[in-house]
């Protein structure tokens, strides 16, 4: 392991932060000498981050703890465009109603987690339309264009991966890279902002700003990316099998967000403790060295810290609350996903696909046939089976141990 002297650059490293730097060494100097600025930006292209994101905002609360200051880059501007890397297909239009939207519901996720406020080290959040959307066509192609050779832009993974598999990819996407890069030199510019951080995809659009910041204004800045977050059984960190692990309360309720965490595989305890969390390094390898069920007390230390962070100690209280009355005296608790049905019923293997507990109604039937959904404890064995409720009555559904619902009549 490197041996830094900044505190910023041994909290990236220590906690598992750091997939390539640009010049880590020339980093750790500035770091040592003062408050640099920092940068990550996010493209408002859904209505809630996930937790692959969070991997990056956790980036962006590590610079601010090490005492420096983090800038949120809002690509109202950029997501207008659609960033290629790491993605097989052109992303669908937005809207600007969707886009705004979009803001202002993600924008609750950087207020829980970092601090902002008129200190110096006081995060800010700031809309690139607002530069972007002011580019003069013409302008932009004599003072950027002369500094991107196609041959270069040919070069980087987000364009040679879709024209090596004969993938489309649109002139509008194209021109990514240098949106992205033209931020870069627009917050140093005007923020002074010597760093830009990301997931390792954005590696090309980083290194292309810090090549255009140096040719335009002679600036010497700096990238770090994050390694992207996969985890044991290999599935992309964000996305589980009935959709994305949202930050947002309105789109994953809490319950299910700490009990995501809890289910965490054995093996990846110990770096989502060290990535996600604040827990000291010596409790975190005291805790992942725990066996067989005792490696649990660690996955409730996870849920917990996590489900704190994100949504509030609140919801995380709750959240365990209810784990606990689910789990441990069978009971039903009140933060449960509720769905209500309506006066005419509905049928079991609708239900479970209505609440994301199964992809299709052909997997409901399957899991209804291995016998893992009971009703108030009772194995269902027909999938077709109606339930009807009076208006107020409840009962639990459960998928296997750990997925649980609360079907509340209207
Ligand atoms: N699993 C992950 N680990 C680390 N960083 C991630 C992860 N998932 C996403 N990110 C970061 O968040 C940024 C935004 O993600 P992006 O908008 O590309 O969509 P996505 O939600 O990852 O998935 P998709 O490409 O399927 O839409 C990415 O550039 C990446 O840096
Ligand atoms: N391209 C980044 C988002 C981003 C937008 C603007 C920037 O200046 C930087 C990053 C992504 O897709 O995740």
């Amino acid at each position: 392991m490197q041996e830094y002297k900044s505190e910023l650059m041994r909290l990236l490293e220590e906690r598992g932060h750091i997939h390539q730097a640009t010049d880590a060494e020339g980093l750790d100097k500035l770091a040592c000498e003062k408050i640099i600025t920092a940068y990550v930006g996010f493209d408002p292209t859904a209505s809630s981050l996930h937790v692959g994101n969070l991997a990056s905002i956790m980036l962006l609360k590590r610079v601010q703890q090490a005492g420096h200051r983090p800038i949120v880059i809002m690509g109202g501007g950029t997501a207008k465009v659609g960033d290629p890397s790491g993605r097989d297909e052109t992303r669908q239009m937005l809207t600007e109603q969707t886009l705004s939207e979009n803001i202002a519901s993600i924008r609750t996720s950087f207020e829980q987690i970092l601090r902002f406020d008129d200190s110096e080290t006081g995060a800010l959040l700031i809309d690139n339309d607002k530069w972007l959307s002011e580019l003069g066509y013409i302008e932009l192609l004599r003072d950027v264009g002369p500094h991107f050779t196609i041959n270069r832009m040919l070069a980087f993974d987000s364009v040679k991966t879709r024209l090596e598999r004969e993938q489309p990819l649109t002139f509008l996407e194209f021109n990514y890279m240098i949106m992205q890069a033209y931020d870069f030199v627009k917050l140093a510019r005007d923020h002074d902002c010597r760093l830009q951080l990301g997931g390792s995809d954005q590696w090309g659009n980083i290194v292309n700003g810090i090549e255009l910041a140096r040719r335009l204004d002679g600036r010497e800045l700096f990238g770090v990316t994050a390694p992207l977050l996969t985890r044991a059984d290999g599935q992309k960190m964000g996305k589980s099998v009935s959709g994305a692990v949202w930050l947002n309360e309105d789109r994953l309720p809490a319950y299910d967000f700490w009990q995501y965490w809890r289910n965490t595989d054995d093996r990846d305890v110990g770096r989502f403790l060290r990535l996600f969390t604040d827990v000291s390094l010596e409790e975190i390898r005291r805790l992942e060295a725990l066996e067989g069920s005792e490696i649990n007390e660690a996955k409730v230390v996870l849920a917990n810290e996590v489900t704190t962070l994100v949504r509030g100690k609140a919801a995380a209280d709750a959240a365990e609350r209810t784990a606990t009355e689910t789990f441990a005296a069978g009971g039903s608790g009140a933060d449960l996903p509720t769905l209500h049905i309506s006066r005419e019923g509905a049928r079991v293997n609708a239900v479970l696909t209505e609440l994301g507990f199964s992809a299709s109604n052909g997997e409901a039937k399957r899991k209804i046939s291995e016998g893992a959904v009971k009703l108030d404890g009772e194995v269902v064995s027909e999938a077709g089976q109606l339930i009807e409720l009076s208006p107020g009555e409840q009962i639990k559904l459960s998928l296997g141990k750990k997925k649980h619902a609360v079907l509340r009549g209207v």
